[in-house]
């Protein structure tokens, strides 16, 4: 007899390296990435998990994954506790060799086989743990069973601009996919992978075992299975972002500060695990203080204002003292903006201190965009970060000026005396 949707096993891919993100990744895996003030990249699948009622989740970790581990702890937050509801953390099987890492998504649950065969289950949910956006995988499942398909894709329609970034699949009036291109120079549809599975469990195990070299779902997996097998397209048309980019990330992030996105952590009912952090949950409410003038923000518990903020979202603990103005940013927890600075389009790691009268970020991004570099490489914003030779708190001196410089894409600043200027 079959098992109930909701019995699905679901792999959640928390392991990429995620270079794109540089600094905020320096010292965490994407998934533990900080994401609309409050919570973390991977709530999002995590809590839509939760919400479609399913009850076993393995996380397939690699890259610094104590963050992530750390946030996840025993997985409470998310209801993944009791006699037959777990959340996993999988660490990276490696061989004989050190770096004989996971080579791509295929080979990494191709290494957790055991996982899936300790845990009987009549299909198989693969998701992401980078992406924003709110999904019920128990239709996606029940979808997947009235196709009798072999292997289910989530897809959405995307400009054709941003095709080349995704697997691209064209389908016939069934939602059958029947032609691929992972990642294509030309587009020939507009139709992408959001890089969300459902694969029939069976076929799953006889597809690793083909062969070893086949490491990408993207690339070698569906490809092959599109031809040989019956590969359907589950259409999704609600918000979903991979924010595996600044651009991306921070797009996002201001999304929530615009009604009409459609993105809402709120109505989507996304949880997350306050306590792992800081102060976690026992952070007073936020002060604005007399010189407080903030528009279109999301200001966190444990804040206190006394300075502009405008279109930014501030983490828990985020100190704007008197004259200093915040734009356009996004700012991580327990950072400290002193007098009469300025932040203009710029992410900042946690624990960072803004030293009075520095500027740091100039212009709007479409300015520098246009002006200085050619516009698809440079997305204009600022980060400050951490290095590891300040772990504690990184500074940037009093009345220093930070400009975004020549670095395509990013700029990073190091720790900047009074008065310096770069
Ligand atoms: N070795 C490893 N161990 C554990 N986790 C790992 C891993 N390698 C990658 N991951 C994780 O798996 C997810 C997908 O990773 P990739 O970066 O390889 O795919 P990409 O996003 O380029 O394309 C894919 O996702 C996009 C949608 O974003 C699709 O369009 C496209 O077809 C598909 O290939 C990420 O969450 C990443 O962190």
């Amino acid at each position: 007899m079959r098992r109930k949707a909701s019995e699905a096993l679901v792999l959640l891919l928390a392991g990429g390296v995620g270079s794109r993100l540089n600094l905020l990744v320096e010292t965490r895996a994407k998934p533990a990435v900080t994401f609309g003030g409050l919570y973390r990249i991977i709530d999002f699948s995590l809590s839509n998990v939760m919400n479609s009622g399913l009850n076993r989740v393995g996380v397939l970790t690699q890259y610094k994954p104590l963050s992530l581990m750390g946030h996840i702890g025993t997985g409470d937050a998310w209801d993944f506790t009791g006699r037959s509801r777990f959340v996993k953390i999988l660490p990276p099987r490696t061989g004989m060799k050190d770096s004989d890492w996971y080579q791509g998504t295929a080979d990494a649950i191709r290494r957790n086989i055991d996982f899936i065969e300790s845990n009987p289950t009549d299909e198989v949910l693969i998701l992401s743990g980078d992406h924003i956006y709110h999904m019920d995988f128990a239709a996606m499942i029940e979808y997947h069973r009235s196709k009798k398909a072999d292997v289910t894709v989530g897809m959405m329609v995307v400009p054709k601009s941003q095709i080349h970034q995704f697997g691209a699949g064209i389908t016939n009036q069934d939602n059958r996919i029947v032609d691929w291109e992972e990642k294509p120079a030309v587009p020939r549809t507009n139709l992408a992978s959001m890089g969300i599975y459902v694969f029939d469990q069976k076929y799953l195990l006889k597809t690793l075992a083909r062969d070893k070299n086949e490491i990408d779902f993207g690339m070698h997996i569906l490809p092959w299975a599109i031809d040989n097998d019956s590969v359907f397209a589950y259409p999704f048309y609600g918000y979903w972002r991979d924010v595996g980019t600044i651009q991306a990330y921070w797009e996002a992030n201001m999304d929530l500060l615009k009604p009409e996105s459609g993105i809402s952590p709120e109505a989507w009912q996304i949880c997350t695990n306050v306590e792992a952090e800081g102060r976690g949950a026992d952070r007073p409410a936020t002060r604005y203080l007399d010189g407080a003038d903030v528009r279109n923000s999301l200001v966190s518990a444990g804040c206190v204002i006394n300075g502009q903020v405008i279109n930014s979202v501030l983490s828990p603990g985020v100190v704007v003292e008197r004259g200093a103005v915040v734009k356009d940013s996004i700012i991580f927890r327990d950072c400290r903006i002193e007098e009469n600075a300025t932040l203009d389009l710029i992410i900042s790691d946690k624990l960072t201190c803004f030293g009075a009268g520095c500027k740091v970020g100039i212009g709007t991004h479409h300015d520098i965009a246009n002006r200085l570099y050619p516009k698809h490489l440079y997305t204009g914003i600022s980060l400050v970060g951490e290095f590891a030779r300040i772990p504690e708190r990184m500074r940037i001196g009093r009345n220093c000026i930070v400009r975004c410089n020549a670095t395509p894409d990013l700029f990073t600043a190091p720790v900047l005396q009074d008065g310096e200027s770069i």
